[in-house]
Parts: C-alpha cells; sequence; structure tokens
C-alpha cells in the first residue's frame, strides 16, 4: 500500500506558535529557572525550538517512553526505555512532548516524575489529539488542537520515519 505525507500546519505556523508558548512560559516562570523535561523520541525537535524562545534560565533533561511500537495505535502498553539523569526534587518542571493523543503515555509519565518530589510540574505538548483521548491529562500548554489524523514530522513519526519533517503532515495511505 503506498503512502504518502499532506501538511497540515506549514513550517511557518508551527514556528510562529512555539514563538508564543516560549514567550508565556517565559512570563509564567519569571524570576524563576524552567527544568525542561523532553520526552524523548518525539519531542526532541520541539524541546530545541521552545528552549530557545525561553529567556528564563533552562534546564535540560531527557527520558524515553515508549507506548507505540511500529503501528498507528497505542499499544498501552507504557515501558521507560531511558530515565532522566537529573533528580527533580524542587525544581519547576515543564514535561515537553510532541502529542498527547490516548493520554495513556503522559499520563503515566506525570504521575510517576510527581512522586519524584518537583516544586512544581506543567506539560507543555505541540498537539493534542482531545477527540482519542482516552485517560485524562491536564495540558498547561497546547501548540494545536488537532482532528482525530495520525500526523508525522516535526518528530513525529510513522514507524520511526518522517520525524525530520519541518512541518506536520497526515500520513495517507492509497
Ligand atoms: O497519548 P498517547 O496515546 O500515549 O500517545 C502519545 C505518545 O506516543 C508517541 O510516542 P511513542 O511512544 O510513539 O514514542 P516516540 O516519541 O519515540 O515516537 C508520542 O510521542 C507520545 O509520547
Ligand atoms: N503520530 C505519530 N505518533 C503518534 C501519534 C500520531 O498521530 N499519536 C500518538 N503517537
Ligand atoms: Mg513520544
Amino acid at each position: 500500500m503506498a503512502e504518502r505525507v499532506e501538511v497540515m500546519l506549514s513550517e511557518e505556523e508551527v514556528d510562529r506558535r512555539i514563538q508564543e508558548i516560549g514567550e508565556q512560559i517565559s512570563k509564567d516562570y519569571a524570576g524563576k529557572q524552567v527544568h525542561l523535561v523532553c520526552v524523548l523520541k518525539g519531542g526532541s525537535f520541539f524541546l530545541c525550538e521552545l528552549a530557545k524562545r525561553i529567556t528564563v534560565p533552562v534546564s535540560l533533561d531527557f527520558m524515553s517512553v515508549s507506548s507505540y511500537g511500529g503501528d498507528t495505535k497505542s499499544s498501552g502498553v507504557i515501558k521507560i526505555v531511558k530515565d532522566l539523569d537529573e533528580p527533580l526534587r524542587d525544581k519547576d518542571v515543564i514535561v515537553v512532548e510532541d502529542i498527547v493523543d490516548s493520554g495513556r503515555t503522559l499520563s503515566y509519565l506525570l504521575d510517576m516524575l510527581k512522586a519524584r518530589g518537583p516544586k512544581s510540574m506543567a506539560l507543555c505538548t505541540l498537539l493534542d489529539k482531545p477527540d482519542r483521548r482516552v485517560i485524562d491529562v491536564k495540558v498547561d500548554y497546547t501548540g494545536f488542537q488537532i482532528p482525530d489524523e495520525f500526523v508525522v514530522g516535526y518528530g513525529l513519526d510513522y514507524d520511526q520515519r518522517y520525524r525530520n519533517l519541518p512541518y506536520i503532515g497526515v500520513v495517507k495511505f492509497d
């Protein structure tokens, strides 16, 4: 079956929205240091662009929690592939993700990270697919709400492909 990618959100739209989120976080965390926790692999592109647009002091850490195999449906099985290097105790943490879909990954992740004693914890996602939610997740900063389509680009993959697309696209199967 052939597949192709149609643009949903252009590079300009995405970059403009990330600038807005960076400005909002800089306002909300004025006088503080913000600790960005990037959820690999998908959160990596958004993390880099967002961090450049935050004007308060920033520290970074990375973790990988895999909930998807090679297909387009959440397996529901959450596994820690790579844990954080630094403790979260007394830090102002923002978890940075590419997408919240069923909510399974972030629901599990936020509960686990909250148990590590951060001073505060917020969630920032580039994309949110509310129609697909299975478990409720409080999202503090959202780039775009999107319909129930399987999207790729800006870190998002289909079977490990398309992450490097500089825009958000929809995979169409002909
Ligand atoms: O809300 P959910 O249904 O749990 O889906 C969201 C999660 O799924 C994707 O990650 P994935 O497990 O595919 O790993 P990846 O980031 O390495 O692509 C995405 O990056 C989110 O982490
Ligand atoms: N695209 C890529 N990865 C994903 C998606 C999606 O739409 N939803 C959850 N993980
Ligand atoms: Mg991910």
